[in-house]
C-alpha cells in the first residue's frame, strides 16, 4: 500500500444554484456550498487524515472548498498547488446558459450527451476525453508520484475534471461514465497499490445526492 489520494468536488456554486453551465467561469460558493465543504472537511477530520499537500484549480469555488477542508482538518495554510490543468471542463458556447433553456432549445438527449458523454464536446468546448487529456498527464506527473511515495494528497476540483480521473481510476467504460455524477463536497478516499492501481475506495458521504 502507498499513500492516500482524496478527491473532492467543490461545494455548490452560485451558478450551480442558478442552474447555469459554468465551465471555466468563476462564480463563488453559495452558503450551501460552504456548508457542503465544511461537511466534507468534517468527514475527513473524523476519518483522521492529515494531508502532506493539496492541489486545486485556479477557480474560486475549488480553492475555497480546499481552504475550508484544510481548516476542518486543522491544516490551514498547508502547501497548496493551484493549476488550471485541474479546472472544470470548458463548456464553450454553453457557458453562462441556463441548463433548462438549453434542453428546451436542443432537446433533453442532446444536452445529456454534452454533459455526460465521453467524447462528444459541447459546441466550442471540451468533451470529457479532452478534459482528461489535460487532467490525466497532470495527475501522472504531479500528483501520482507523491501518492506512490506515501504522501496523503488532497485534490479539490470539479465535477468533470474529477470524473475524468475517476473514469481511469475506477476502470469505467465510456458507457459507465455516462451515469457517473459527483456530489458536491463529498470526499472520495483512494488507497493506491505500488503499481498505481486502486487498492480501495471509500466515499465519505452521500454520492446519490449528486444533481
Ligand atoms: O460547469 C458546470 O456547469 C458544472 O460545474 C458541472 O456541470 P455538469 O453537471 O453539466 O457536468
Amino acid at each position: 500500500m502507498t499513500g492516500t489520494l482524496v478527491l473532492v468536488r467543490h461545494g455548490q456554486s452560485d451558478w450551480n444554484l442558478k442552474n447555469l453551465f459554468t465551465g471555466w467561469r468563476d462564480p463563488d460558493l453559495t452558503d450551501l456550498g460552504v456548508q457542503e465543504a465544511n461537511a466534507g472537511g468534517k468527514a475527513l477530520a473524523d476519518y483522521g487524515i492529515k494531508f502532506d499537500i493539496a492541489f486545486t484549480s485556479v477557480l474560486t469555488r475549488a480553492q475555497k472548498t480546499c481552504n475550508i477542508i484544510l481548516e476542518n482538518v486543522g491544516q490551514t495554510g498547508l502547501e497548496t498547488i493551484k493549476d488550471e490543468a485541474l479546472n472544470e471542463r470548458d463548456y464553450g458556447d454553453l457557458s453562462g446558459l441556463n441548463k433548462d433553456d438549453a434542453r428546451a432549445k436542443w432537446g433533453e438527449e442532446q444536452v445529456h450527451i454534452w454533459r455526460r458523454s465521453y467524447d462528444i464536446p459541447p459546441p466550442g468546448g471540451e468533451s470529457l476525453r479532452d478534459t482528461g487529456a489535460r487532467v490525466w498527464p497532470y495527475y501522472l506527473t504531479e500528483i501520482l508520484p507523491r501518492v506512490l511515495r506515501g504522501e496523503k494528497v488532497l485534490v479539490a476540483a470539479h465535477g468533470n475534471s474529477l470524473r475524468s480521473l475517476v473514469m481511469v481510476l475506477d476502470k469505467l467504460t465510456k458507457e459507465q461514465i455516462l451515469n457517473v455524477n459527483l456530489a458536491t463536497g463529498v470526499p472520495m478516499v483512494y488507497k493506491l497499490n505500488a503499481d498505481s492501481t486502486v487498492a480501495s475506495k471509500e466515499v465519505l458521504g452521500d454520492m446519490s445526492a449528486a444533481h
